[in-house]
């Protein structure tokens, strides 16, 4: 039957790579991320990511959401998606993410957040 599971290595489409480890028995996980492009000109670091799954149905293809505290930016992303078996019973994360950055003035908070959609594969 259809089962994805969270834990292990993931890379997206922008080439990013996350490691998600064990998760609790209550859908509890973390992990780490690493991004290839990065909206600051810092250098860039793995990041630590904290989250939480749902497994009540226990259906195989859980919905899960995490957030990553960037380590080499004044930002913060989170992520909430499902974790799907696709036809070819390769596992795959439909995410969508919102990037908030940290700006200055409170006049700038309607610039403050981005939004997207992204997909993971496994490694
Ligand atoms: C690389 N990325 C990636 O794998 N995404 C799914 C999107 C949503 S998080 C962003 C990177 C933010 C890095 C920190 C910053 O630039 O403020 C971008």
């Amino acid at each position: 039957p259809k089962k994805c599971n969270l834990i292990g290595h993931w890379v997206n489409d922008l080439g990013s790579t996350m490691t998600i480890s064990a998760v609790n028995g209550d859908g509890v996980f973390s992990g780490s991320y690493l991004t290839a492009v990065s909206a600051t000109t810092n250098e860039i670091k793995v990041s630590p990511l904290q989250g939480s799954l749902q497994h009540k149905n226990r259906k195989g293809q859980p919905t899960f959401g995490f957030t990553v505290n960037w380590t080499f930016s004044d930002s913060i992303t989170v992520f909430t998606g499902q974790c799907f078996v696709d036809k070819d019973g390769k596992e795959t994360l439909r995410t969508m993410w919102l990037l908030r950055s940290y700006v200055d003035d409170i006049e700038n908070d309607w610039k403050a957040t981005m939004v997207g959609t992204n997909i993971f594969t496994r490694v």
